[in-house]
């Protein structure tokens, strides 16, 4: 073949890659067989010269290079040399690990040079870049004289859809060793497959599936027979490793790209999900006689090459390297030297500030939990009145009987009991300041009508008293009820409402806003501070995805909560779902149940069992439906709130929240 020039006629006496090789070479490339001249070139001198289309996407290549460097001690003490090249045969990583080479393998294993196919003709990276398959090739069998004293091998890596990314080859100047060689390059080329999938593979999930249970060894471990998928967020299949493939019986990625997960495996992403939120083992069963053992991994950022990898996946993070994987962040960012703004409050304590000078009071609703005690005293802080005292007083929690006198205060020996010098009550107490008057919606309506009158004349009487007071302050109301509803069903004074609501602020729950996972991120920073942790902790993926998703019934209260007790659960870098409080597991499981359950069926089902006892009761609204159940559970536990929430499947604040807006009582 040196000689004549030819490719070989037949196919008996050289195996059919280098037959096939050589004829792309000289009759495609137009190569001169033997010459010299044909050196792998630099890639910038080799336009055109590729013909693999997919250039390595550069985001990639410190994972690659990372992994490669990481396969060097593998090689130590042989005569071997290790390359990696991007999808078109440039060279991105060389290592020549034992013996010396020589100056011309050292030439060969500059980095930038191409051993593209059409450039160097045949070896084993760039014709496994054409025919997509690991090959090795021995002394003459390379079209290229440069590369008679080697022997080279090269395995192609693929991408999450099949195309290639990246080659990974060998050279060594001992030559019979070229077969075996190629025996040594599927192992770390196989070892690479799932680190690079989880690299590059777009998708917002990664589902791991093995043939069946590996009954030793840390569960989640990597293991060389798993077959990996990446989903996107409807659950879509759009990655897919070929291991995968082969488990799942298929031949080409185009099989099963883009199909929705269910379609393929009768299983959807929201059970996938639940599942793995309940700690259930999850086994899917894909013929009559294999079942597989999946494992469902939220993953923190999908369009980035650089992905975080399951829990466990030791092996991964030693492959990739410190730079490989990036983890444990909020799949939105905000640059950390910025300091936090809070957009809601910002935009609040601004309005509240115009208001504050003249004087006008504020009320403040939303849920419980999201922080409306907190606005007020950011309010107070930074506004006009902050020389002056903040007062705070809570409606519900002053016994009916009293919080007459807490607010107007006592003349001395107005009654039975009371102080001999009588007592300064709260707005007094308040005066220049601002009186905070929380669970407003909580207030008996005899006591409204007071201190309607003590707003409206800014002059406060005490009880037992006849002179007044002349204060200046400035009122500020919060409620989780629904004021004007408690308006419409006479539970709360009209004339009162209209004089608290000078301007009003709704803090949205925490479920409803935008900025959520950079405020889970704030406070999560806040309380690494707070705790004075050596080295800062961070939530896993894993964690972040049930943060994302949970509808946090109890808002800020309840997520200032868990990221506490996560804080200190956490023993090591990482919180991780076993870190998190049993109650908030519970209430996850309840909350994926409660989804679960929603199957149409059920649905119908209970509607017409509701429909019935609706017309028996004649419930008409949802918040009759509401009021109903309250009702009943309050009786059947003797109005012990914490059992009426269990029994209702709901929160203690959000009990009250629902008792206060439909105006019940225990
Ligand atoms: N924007 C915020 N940034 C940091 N922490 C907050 C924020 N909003 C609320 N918190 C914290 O969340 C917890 C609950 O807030 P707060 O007591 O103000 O809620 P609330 O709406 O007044 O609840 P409730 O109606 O039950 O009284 C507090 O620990 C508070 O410090």
């Amino acid at each position: 073949m040196v000689q004549t020039g030819q490719s070989p006629d037949g196919v008996d006496w050289v195996r059919p890659q280098v037959a096939e090789s050589w004829f792309r070479c000289v009759a495609d490339y137009g190569l001169v067989p033997g010459a010299e001249q044909l050196w792998p070139r630099n890639a910038a001198d080799a336009a055109n010269g590729g013909r693999v289309e997919h250039s390595t996407n550069r985001d990639l290549w410190p994972s690659l290079t990372t992994i490669a460097f990481n396969l060097q001690p593998l090689l130590r003490d042989t005569n071997v040399g290790l390359l990696l090249t991007d999808a078109t045969g440039k060279l991105i990583h060389a290592m020549e690990a034992g013996a010396n080479l020589g100056p011309i393998a050292r030439r060969l294993m500059r980095l930038g040079e191409s051993w593209n196919e059409r450039i160097i003709g045949n070896n084993g990276l760039g014709t496994a870049a054409v025919i997509g398959q690991p090959v090795a090739f021995d002394g003459k069998e390379h079209f290229s004289s440069v590369l008679h004293p080697f022997a080279t091998v090269g395995h192609p890596l693929h991408s999450h859809d099949g195309t290639i990314v990246a080659l990974l080859g060998l050279i060594t100047d001992k030559r019979p060793a070229a077969q075996t060689l190629l025996g040594f390059v599927r192992s770390p080329a196989t070892l690479l497959k799932p680190n690079l999938f989880e690299c590059q593979a777009p998708g917002r999930f990664l589902l791991r599936l093995r043939a069946r249970r590996i009954s030793i060894g840390p569960a989640g471990e990597n293991c060389l027979l798993d077959g990996l998928f990446s989903l996107d967020e409807a659950g879509k299949i759009i990655g897919a490793t070929r291991t995968g493939l082969e488990l799942l019986g298929y031949e080409r990625h185009s099989d099963i790209l883009f199909q929705q997960v269910k379609t393929i495996l009768g299983v959807s992403v929201d059970e996938l999900r639940s599942r793995t939120y309940r700690g259930e083992f999850i086994e899917l069963e894909v013929s009559d006689d294999r079942r597989l053992h999946a494992e469902f991994v939220a993953r923190n950022n999908a369009s980035s090459t650089n992905v975080p990898s399951s829990p466990d996946t030791a092996m991964a993070r030693d492959m990739c390297g410190h730079g490989g994987f990036r983890r444990s962040k909020p799949p939105r960012h905000r640059d950390s030297r910025e300091p936090w703004r809070d957009a809601v409050l910002e935009s609040a304590l601004q309005k509240a500030a115009k208001l504050q000078e003249q004087n006008i009071p504020i009320l403040i609703t939303g849920e419980s939990g999201v922080g409306k005690d907190h606005l007020v005293r950011l309010i107070h802080a930074n506004g006009s009145r902050k020389s002056h005292p903040l007062v705070l007083v809570n409606c519900a929690a002053i016994p009916r009987e009293l919080i007459s006198s807490e607010l107007f205060g006592y003349a001395p020996g107005s009654f039975t009991g009371a102080r001999t010098g009588g007592k300064q009550g709260k707005f007094v107490e308040a005066d220049k300041g601002v009186l905070f008057l929380d669970e407003i919606g909580d207030m008996a309506l005899d006591l409204q009508t007071s201190l309607l009158c003590a707003l409206d004349s800014s002059e406060i009487v005490p009880v037992g008293g006849s002179k007044p007071t002349v204060v200046d302050v400035q009122v500020i109301a919060a409620t989780n009820s629904d004021l004007a509803g408690c308006v419409k069903n006479g539970a709360f004074r009209r004339d009162l409402y209209y004089r608290l609501n000078g301007a009003q602020f709704w803090l949205p729950p925490l479920r409803e806003r935008p900025d959520k996972l950079d405020l889970i991120q704030h406070l999560w920073e806040v309380e690494n501070e707070a705790q004075g942790v050596e080295q800062d902790k961070t939530l896993s993926a894993e964690v972040w995805d049930i943060f994302e998703r949970h509808p946090w019934p109890g808002n800020i209260r309840e997520l200032r909560n868990v990221l506490r007790s996560c804080m200190a659960m956490t023993s090591g870098s990482e919180t991780q779902i076993s870190d998190l409080p049993d109650d908030f597991m519970r209430e996850i499981n309840a909350f994926a149940q409660g989804q679960e359950d929603n199957e149409p069926g059920q649905v119908h089902l209970f509607r017409s069992q509701a429909t019935q006892e609706a017309e028996a009761l004649e419930l008409k609204t949802l918040s009759d439906w509401e009021a109903h159940a309250i009702r009943t559970a309050l009786k059947e536990t003797s109005g012990n709130i914490s059992q009426t929430a269990r029994v209702l499947g709901t929160t203690r604040p959000t009990l009250y929240h629902k008792m206060a807006r439909l105006g019940l009582r225990r």
